[in-house]
């Protein structure tokens, strides 16, 4: 499982340099000198850089006082909606209402410690960052509102740097910090390597030996 610290030194070792026959571009000139390999590194935004956890649940709370809820603590399995219709059936819909208003996204906390750190990977030396998050299908607002909120956290520099798409699995990249702990989608062999993204709705899984682990973005 990685802190912090030793994930930044982790992806520093990954974006080493090639020797130039590794690494040419065309008629065997080099692409990009001193002929390094770039690291690529996509960044999932809900339950990894944007509190979708706890802004669901303080909106929830606000709209239905009344009605039951589900502590962060006591959050099981990827998808809120599901386990809001195990207690209750109603409240799938309910639960879905929330993330579809307008403002759900754009009123996100970062999650602590996200920002300062995406900077820092993106400020390395032969590392490439893109945010790369799945928007929901009722797109009134919610593709909008992810645009926004990267610009207003991250700056407009990042929002060059954001990929919206339904299939992670047809995105390249080397590395995918992710809070889904199965990431599927139409291409069984994806470039990249899941690092799952600790959150309130993962952390007892068990630990998988094949499968880093980030704990946060705090050290
Ligand atoms: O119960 C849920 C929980 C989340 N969602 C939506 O899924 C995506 C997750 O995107 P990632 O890029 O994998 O973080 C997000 O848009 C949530 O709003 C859901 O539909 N149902
Ligand atoms: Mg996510």
């Amino acid at each position: 499982m990685f802190a912090l610290p030793r994930f930044l030194r982790f992806l520093r070792s990954r974006g080493s340099p090639v020797p130039p026959r590794y690494f040419s571009g065309a008629h065997g000139t080099p692409s990009r000198p001193p002929y390094t390999k770039r690291l690529r590194v996509l960044v999932d935004m809900d339950g990894v850089i944007a509190d979708f956890e706890g802004g669901f649940l303080k909106k929830y709370r606000a709209k239905y006082p009344n009605e039951p809820y589900i502590s962060l603590e006591n959050r099981r399995g990827f998808w809120v909606s599901n386990q809001y219709g195990e207690l209750r059936r109603d409240l799938c819909e309910k639960a879905i209402s929330i993330w579809e208003s307008k403002n759900f996204f754009i009123d996100l906390e970062p999650l602590p410690g996200s920002v300062a750190a995406l900077k820092e990977m993106s400020s390395m030396e032969n590392t490439d960052v893109f945010i790369c998050t799945s928007p929901i299908k009722q797109y009134s607002f919610c593709p909008f509102e992810k645009y926004a909120w990267i610009e207003k956290h991250l700056g407009w520099e990042f929002v060059e740097q954001t990929i919206l798409t339904r299939d992670k699995t047809l995105v390249s990249g080397d590395l995918l910090i992710d809070d889904k702990p199965d990431i599927l989608g139409v291409e069984p062999n994806p470039t990249w390597e899941h690092v799952l993204f600790t959150a309130c709705h993962n952390k007892d899984l068990p630990p998988c030996p094949s499968r880093r682990r980030l704990l946060s973005w705090n050290s």
